[in-house]
């Protein structure tokens, strides 16, 4: 398997082979909290008035995300992990649309031969969900915050995923170590900064929390994300 390290927008545009979109904070921690409370399935979108228009069609039944890390007015939820964990997603399509995460995801859809979208909730899982894959070929994007500054979260995140894709058990108390050392932690736990909750930071970097991955195929032309047990 040729495993192959790439980043922001840039890296999600010339993916190939199998392709791994990751967004720790917050995109795809969210994605995987609204699956673990009964989301069906989650449509990522690029831009906010596609997920209303999905919405007001009867597409999807959920509005999910933020511009500029805060909730849409309008969408159902923000892009908080925290406050996914206390909303009924049960037997819902849910629209997602975020600033790095739905927009890698959106641009890698048309190259990947197989695509998921990863975070470190979902990393064991997601090894394994590629490594029953037999790829020959591995991409690996962080996606960094905007798609366009790389970020120690989803850089970290990538080099687990390379290690567990290679057999080894990784490091999991240093990448949590790693990342609450570095300059994305302080907007957390900051009272005014109301849009980030701890309580996300403590989800986010739960690894492996969920024994499921993120596979996103096409549909329609749009990518739709469900869950793959491995
Ligand atoms: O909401 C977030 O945490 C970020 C906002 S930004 O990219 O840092 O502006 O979005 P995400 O797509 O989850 O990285
Ligand atoms: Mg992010």
């Amino acid at each position: 398997m040729d495993i192959v390290v790439d980043s922001l927008l840039d890296g999600a545009r010339r993916a190939t082979g199998t392709v791994v979109v990751i967004d720790v904070f917050r995109a795809f921690t969210t994605a995987a909290v609204a699956f673990s409370r009964g989301a069906e399935k989650i449509i990522m979108v690029e831009a906010v008035a596609e997920a209303f228009a999905l919405r007001d069609a009867g597409i999807g039944s959920a509005c999910m995300g933020e511009v500029d890390a805060v909730k849409v007015e309008g969408f159902d939820l923000g892009n908080s992990p925290f406050e996914a964990s206390e909303f009924d997603f049960s037997g819902r399509t849910v629209i997602q649309r975020t600033s790095a995460g739905t927009q890698g995801v959106v641009a890698a859809l048309g190259r990947a031969h197989r695509l998921y979208a990863a975070a470190l909730v979902t990393a064991p899982a997601t090894a394994r969900a590629v490594t029953a894959g037999q790829p020959d070929r591995v991409t690996l994007v962080a996606m960094g915050r905007h798609g366009q500054v790389r970020t120690d979260e989803d850089d970290i995140c990538a080099i687990h995923l390379r290690n567990l894709l290679e057999d080894r058990t990784g490091a999991p108390a240093a990448v949590r170590d790693l990342i609450l050392a570095g300059g994305q932690i302080a907007e957390f736990r900051d009272p005014e900064v109301a849009h980030m909750h701890p309580g996300d930071l403590d989800i986010c970097l739960d690894i492996g929390r969920y024994d499921f991955a993120i596979r996103v195929t096409a549909e329609d032309g749009r990518p739709v994300a469900r869950i793959e047990r491995v």
